[in-house]
């Protein structure tokens, strides 16, 4: 019995306590890319939540619902069963069982989804679900996102707000969409940005406590150095 306690208590004294790292930031920063990388660094798990909320609108499209008309969508928010997996090695989403991955990154998707994204029952479900996610991650989790530091998880232990200028996001994203008009990209990435910080539940916005990282002219492989460092220098101090 006394054997079982020590080793327990060893083994608690050893093991890193569990860390909750928010990542937001406007479309194009590079908060995907990150959070991935330095949550397969450090051995945590990875939620994308923009992906939740593509997945919530692609059902809504699918079901022959007006996904301009708020309440429509908010009677329907509780129907669709999201399942998120947070291996950051390999991210999967479901809905009602069916693989999203691919269908929710669709253009017509990116055109809706900050409709959906702003009727307060679809965030109040998306939450939930986020925070579920969170309080499972034995080790901990990088949770990526709009809102993650200033509603999702106000208590995370590390918070970061990645920036860039629009001009770079836009080269970021026509690198991505090869053929795309940059000012086109531009032109969406800004309007997308401009609805998801100006709706009135829990928009895109910097937490007060949030470390804000320029990537405009940082590499990939920069951001995620300073990310990893600053989040050992947390672990460190638990
Ligand atoms: N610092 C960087 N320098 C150059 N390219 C980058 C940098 N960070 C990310 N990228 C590239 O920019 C593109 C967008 O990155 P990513 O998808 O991670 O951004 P995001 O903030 O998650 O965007 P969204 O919110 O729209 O999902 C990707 O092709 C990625 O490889
Ligand atoms: N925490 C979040 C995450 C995402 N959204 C909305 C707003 C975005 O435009 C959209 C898609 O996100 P992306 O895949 O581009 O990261 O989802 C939000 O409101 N809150």
């Amino acid at each position: 019995m006394s054997t079982t306690v020590e080793t327990v208590s060893a083994a608690a004294r050893t093991a890193p306590a569990a860390v909750i790292v928010a990542i937001d930031g406007p479309s194009g920063t590079g908060k995907s890319s990150t959070s991935k990388a330095v949550a397969a660094k450090l051995g945590l798990s990875y939620l994308d939540t923009g992906a939740q909320y593509r997945a919530i609108t692609w059902w809504m499209l699918n079901n022959g619902i007006d996904v301009q008309d708020a309440v429509e969508v908010a009677t329907a928010a509780g129907k669709p069963v999201i399942v998120s997996g947070t291996d950051p090695a390999a991210p999967t989403i479901t809905v009602d069982g069916e693989d999203a991955a691919g269908p929710i990154r669709t253009q017509e998707v990116t055109s809706k989804v900050s409709a959906v994204s702003a009727v307060p029952e679809v965030r109040a479900r998306i939450t939930e679900l986020q925070r579920s996610i969170a309080a499972a991650a034995e080790i901990g989790i990088v949770v990526e996102g709009r809102d993650i530091g200033t509603t999702v998880l106000p208590d995370a232990d590390l918070k970061i707000f990645l920036t860039a200028s629009p001009e770079a996001r836009a080269a970021r994203r026509s690198g991505e969409l090869k053929g795309s008009d940059l000012a086109t990209t531009k032109e969406a990435l800004i309007k997308r940005d401009t609805a998801d910080s100006s709706r009135k539940t829990s928009p895109l916005a910097k937490a007060d406590d949030a470390v804000e990282v320029d990537t405009t002219d940082l590499t990939l492989q920069q951001v995620i150095e300073c990310v990893v460092t600053l989040v050992e220098e947390k672990r460190a101090a638990k």
